[in-house]
């Protein structure tokens, strides 16, 4: 006969929120930025928070990074609650002046496992260097930041995102500030290297489009404050069906609960 055995525990959430609110303090009293948000992602997806201007998608990344406190509910990841920023966890941001500008970018690159993780030198700059092949910055390993374009200062930020094996890399918008080619290479370079390393991603953007060809899953948030409104799955979606018909049919869907219903409501309270 065979022996019982327990069963496995399912793992926890690579993170997850629970109930999420945010308040800002403001000189006109508490401004509610999120209200009862919840969110969770398990190892290799990744999320992607979509909502028009001011509905609180940088605010969430920001609590979830550890930068700020909830006002009520809560953030796991790997099952541990979120109270302060961690190695766990790693932020790339919009802004191109994100690489410490007296560095290289090998320097740059290395510098979280120096700082962070007393990773010896010779295994960080390799580690670094590795990274930095990951990317296809490898012919700009020894310059300084100043020398490259937004898109390499974008792919040097993942490679220092990257390096680190935080189990969340947490993007704000990395790619809104580059020309529309340079965006689609980087987003193809992202997807990539997302098969090829399997990380869990937070990524946080207001096009819909990045929102459906990046995320593995969709949460789309309404107008400030930021409620959740509906999620999509949106795994079977990359670019070699951008632009197809079913793609198109899930942005019209998005866009529609995005904007179209939201403008009448709005325009029924004016
Ligand atoms: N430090 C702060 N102090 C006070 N209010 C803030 C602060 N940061 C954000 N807010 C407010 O919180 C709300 C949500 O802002 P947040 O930046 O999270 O939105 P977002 O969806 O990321 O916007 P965008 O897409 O424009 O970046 C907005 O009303 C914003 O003005």
């Amino acid at each position: 006969m065979l022996a019982r055995t327990e069963p496995f525990p399912e793992p926890p959430p690579a993170f997850e929120a629970r109930s999420l609110t945010l308040d800002y303090t403001t000189a006109k009293g508490p401004l509610r930025a999120v209200d009862d948000v919840s969110f969770s992602a398990y190892e290799g997806e990744r999320l992607v928070l979509l909502g028009r201007s001011g509905c609180g998608k940088s605010s969430i990344l920001k609590a979830v990074a550890g930068f700020i406190t909830p006002t009520s509910g809560e953030i796991n990841v790997k099952g541990r609650r979120v109270t302060g920023a961690g190695p766990d966890r790693i932020v790339v941001f919009q802004e191109f002046d994100q690489l410490l500008p007296w560095k290289t970018v090998r320097e740059n690159v290395a510098f979280p496992l120096r700082v962070a993780a007393d990773v010896p030198r010779a295994e960080a700059r390799e580690r670094a260097e590795e990274a930095l092949r990951k990317v296809g910055l490898e012919r700009a390993i020894d310059v300084y930041p100043h020398t490259l374009s937004g898109g390499m200062k974008q792919r040097a930020a993942i490679a220092r995102a990257l390096v680190t094996n935080a189990d969340v890399l947490l993007m704000d918008e990395p790619f809104a500030a580059l020309d529309a080619l340079t965006r689609r290479r980087l987003q193809a370079d992202l997807l990539k290297l997302a098969e090829d390393e399997g990380f869990t991603l937070l990524f946080v953007t207001h096009s819909i489009e990045e929102a459906i060809l990046i995320g593995t899953r969709l949460h789309l948030l309404s107008a400030h404050p930021g409620r959740t409104i509906a999620t999509f799955d949106t795994a079977e979606f990359d670019l070699g069906n951008s632009g197809g018909a079913r793609f198109d049919g899930v942005v019209k869907e998005v866009n529609g609960l995005l904007f179209e219903e939201h403008d009448e409501e709005e325009l029924a309270h004016v």
